[in-house]
């Protein structure tokens, strides 16, 4: 069992934070109520959302959450022993990729979507380092819905930093961050609505 108060605070300011081995922007309020109610319907609505699963020792595990990608590169993105083909980007997503990009200095060519139905959706840890991300990977991750801890747990040390990511916010994961802290999403049973989370990335 993770506890609680191992957590590091985070301040809740507009600055990127520098950790050991990387280095994280978090904005509470990037996107206000109204806008951020209105992507929310919108995604959950329109998206071409699947449910995805994976092999492990011969069975078929279904995801506990439902994904869908989309960008414009046509080149087939793998993670988790899965392969996925881009949908076209809709208006929508092309308005948050404009948005985010000034924040987090690249262009971005796709995005991952993830919805998490209720609590008992999550990821697990993980790191996103895949080779055809880069070197040191710019991760922007838009969120909408229910309010979810998202952690960070340093792979050498064990140290660990939480934020409970807020409706409308967003969180650029940048430098060597995905090299030496893995992250997640855990499951709790205190969440009952669905969150939607964009992880946008550059695809090489
Ligand atoms: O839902 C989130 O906040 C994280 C999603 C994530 O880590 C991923 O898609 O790689
Ligand atoms: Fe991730």
């Amino acid at each position: 069992m993770e506890q609680l108060d191992m957590f590091a605070e985070v301040p809740d300011y507009n600055q990127p934070v520098k950790i050991n081995n990387g280095e994280y922007l978090y904005i509470p309020d990037f996107y206000d109520k109204i806008e951020a109610d209105s992507y929310l319907n919108t995604f959950i609505e329109n998206i071409k959302w699947k449910q995805e699963s994976m092999n492990m020792y011969g069975k078929q595990i279904p995801f506990p959450r439902l994904t869908s990608w989309y960008g414009d590169s046509d080149k087939p993105y793998s993670f988790s022993g899965i392969t996925l083909q881009p949908h076209p980007w809709s208006k929508e997503l092309l308005e948050i990729k404009k948005d985010i990009e000034p924040k987090s200095g690249v262009q971005f060519n796709s995005v991952l979507l993830n919805r998490y139905r209720n609590g008992n959706d999550s990821i697990s840890w993980h790191t996103d380092a895949e080779k055809e991300l880069g070197e040191n990977p710019i991760i922007a991750s838009v969120n909408f819905g229910a309010e979810r801890k998202f952690q960070l747990k340093h792979i050498e040390t064990n140290e660990k930093v939480e934020i409970v990511l807020k409706h409308g916010s967003l969180l650029i994961m940048m430098g060597e961050l995905q090299h030496y802290w893995k992250h997640q999403v855990p499951k709790t049973k205190k969440v009952q609505a669905e969150r939607v989370n964009l992880t946008f990335r550059v695809i090489l």
